[in-house]
């Protein structure tokens, strides 16, 4: 079960409860806690914290300064004015290295974090192959690539910038909360015809306020989260529709699909309009309040102080001193409902991420518990006992026993749908469903080749050596196994960076694969319908040439046409209801044998 909550991330829960908390939590601590890094971000949260420290204690002394500035200057004296003046400066400087140190400092912070929040994400994500089932078995989980690429980034800002805000703001409260109190003892309240002096009067009105202001800020608020939750995913659905149009713009374009594409986009766009015109209503309505609040908080401590100044009992000075302690006091009281559409953001962002984060755990504990195949390494392939079934719980194979030689060739047959590609994903280590034992030789050792193959970004050089040939691999080598394949004329552009999936035909691209076995030359080769786009001579004359350069390679290969009997010395034909034959072909009559009869 996900330590994370299921509905984490439809964004339904929108209290900063202790769930939130705690999830924000989980998210936060290995970086400062397990990472290899964790010393150099406690230096960095230190040095942020001296940079706050320093910050307040400037704010300290430009409020004093307030009260011997205005002071000197209702009484005239010249002479202070100057003195004065070159305080401020001296103060006002530091003040400014402060805060640019602390930005910079927060931004280096949270660069860094980002950085090893991607790295533990990207592990996590490609490990066991979670990236493949978490699309296999999707629900409801949308945009991973938004939320390992945007979503991770603004977790380390928000969660940075908040929690240095609001250690700000109770160093702030701290450090003025006793000189507001100080200063109220000098503040008259005139009720009831006479005048009285209430305990930290001042400090009460700024708390009052700031809990109304607060209470107010979250109630308009609120919906800010679900609103931002949305926004997020709305755009990155937009955003993958166009990323869908550019991958598949060949197929658009012959189907003159763009009136289809251009309503699904407007379709798309529509939900990213209405959604953005809720959030930004929401947001007017907002800052209705937010501003009227601010607003009236600047007049506050006048109102307050102002019978005692009008009755002369203190000067200008200590009034401006007492708006400047208040503001602070005030604004630290208020810190949470002046950072209410930041945090909204923030939550939003996080429950985006532990939605993600829960999905992941869900998949891992689906790979522990429903994978009971059992593999190991061997020199042989070896498949006993293997009963593999659908999600839903249809069998697709049972009890198959199937042990390839070195050298020997297999042609795996069987109607469409009924599970050949499966068994391969099986033998790949990537279908969970199912009981039995698989021995195959090492990943290295082993190439498998789907009907689509992939070409990964980069050069066409690059593309041969996918996943696991050398780097080293003299150019003589990819010239050979490009003349070999019939792709000569590629030769002249293996180092070239473009878009090859686009350039390349798909009979071209098998061949590009067939190119793969013959630099990498794995001892087990599993073909997927891997020449399914090439012309039947063609085909004939790939598989001839991994007979004839590899002759020691096994093959397994799934394919529809009858003239690769030829190339095969068995024939595992899959049948309804899990059942199976394995037979020889008889090698005198290649092509007659009856065409996939169930
Ligand atoms: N991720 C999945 N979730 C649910 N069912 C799946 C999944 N992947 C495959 N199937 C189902 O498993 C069955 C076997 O699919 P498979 O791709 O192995 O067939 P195949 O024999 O290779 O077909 P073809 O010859 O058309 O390529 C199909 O009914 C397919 O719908």
């Amino acid at each position: 079960m996900s330590q994370y909550s299921a509905d984490a991330g439809l964004g339904s829960r929108q209290r900063f409860d202790r769930r939130f908390f705690g999830d924000v939590w989980r998210l936060a601590k290995p970086y400062f806690t397990q990472s290899d890094e964790r010393w150099a971000a406690i230096g960095l949260v230190i040095m942020i914290l001296v940079t706050i420290g320093g910050g307040v204690y400037i704010n300290l002394r430009i409020t004093n300064w307030y009260n011997t500035f205005y002071n000197a200057l209702q009484t005239y004296k010249s002479d202070a004015f100057w003195g004065l003046m070159g305080e401020f400066a001296i103060l006002a400087t530091i003040g400014i290295a402060l805060s640019v140190y602390q930005t910079y400092l927060t931004q280096f912070l949270d660069l860094r974090w980002r950085r090893w929040l991607t790295g533990a994400f990207l592990t996590r994500y490609l490990n066991a192959r979670t990236y493949y089932h978490m699309e296999v078995f999707k629900r409801g989980q949308d945009n991973p690539d938004q939320r390992i690429a945007d979503d991770l980034s603004a977790f380390a800002q928000y969660t940075s910038n908040l929690v240095s805000g609001l250690l700000s703001a109770i160093l702030n409260l701290i450090t003025f909360i006793g000189l507001l109190w100080v200063l109220s003892a000098k503040v008259i309240v005139p009720w009831g015809g006479a005048e009285h002096h209430i305990p930290g009067f001042l400090v009460w009105t700024a708390l009052l306020y700031a809990i109304a202001w607060t209470w107010v800020a979250a109630f308009i608020g609120n919906p800010l989260i679900r609103l931002n939750y949305h926004q997020q995913r709305l755009q990155a659905d937009f955003r993958y529709s166009l990323v869908r149009l550019r991958e598949n713009s060949e197929g658009v374009a012959l189907y003159g699909g763009e009136d289809k594409e251009r309503t699904q986009f407007d379709h798309r766009f529509d939900h990213v309009f209405g959604n953005y015109k809720r959030l930004i209503l929401m947001r007017k309505r907002f800052n209705w309040f937010t501003a009227s609040f601010s607003q009236f908080a600047i007049i506050l401590p006048f109102l307050a102080a102002a019978s005692a100044y009008f009755a002369k009992a203190v000067p200008l000075g200590f009034l401006m001193q007492i708006s400047s302690a208040f503001g602070n006091v005030q604004g630290s009281f208020a810190y949470l409902a002046t950072s209410y559409d930041s945090l909204a953001q923030w939550h939003a962002v996080t429950d985006r991420l532990r939605g993600f984060l829960g999905f992941m755990e869900e998949v891992e504990a689906m790979q522990r518990t429903e994978g009971h195949i059992e593999r190991r390494t061997g020199d042989v392939l070896e498949v006993s006992d293997l009963s593999l079934r659908l999600p839903s719980g249809g069998t697709i194979v049972s009890d198959l026993n199937l042990r390839v030689a070195p050298g020997e060739r297999v042609l795996v047959t069987g109607r469409s749908g009924i599970g050949k590609s499966t068994l391969l994903r099986a033998i790949a280590g990537i279908w969970l469903f199912g009981e039995g034992r698989i021995a195959l030789p090492s990943a290295g050792h082993s190439l498998f080749l789907p009907q689509k193959p992939y070409l990964p970004l980069g050069s066409l050089r690059e593309a041969l050596l996918y996943p696991s040939g050398s780097i080293k691999t003299p150019d003589a080598d990819l010239v050979r196994a490009l003349e070999l394949v019939g792709l000569p004329a590629l030769i002249p552009q293996m180092g070239e960076l473009q878009p090859w999936p686009h350039v390349l035909s798909l009979g071209e691209q098998q061949r590009v694969a067939f190119a793969r076995v013959l630099l990498q030359r794995p001892a087990y080769v599993f073909l997927d319908e891997a020449t399914s786009a090439l012309d039947e001579p063609s085909e004939l004359a790939l598989y001839g040439l991994l007979g004839e350069v590899l002759p020691e390679m096994a093959v397994i290969s799934v394919g529809h046409r009858s003239t690769l009997f030829a190339f095969h010395s068995r024939r595992l034909h899959l049948l309804p209801e899990g059942r199976w034959e394995d037979n020889a072909i008889d090698p005198t009559a290649p092509g007659t044998e009856p065409q996939f009869a169930t």
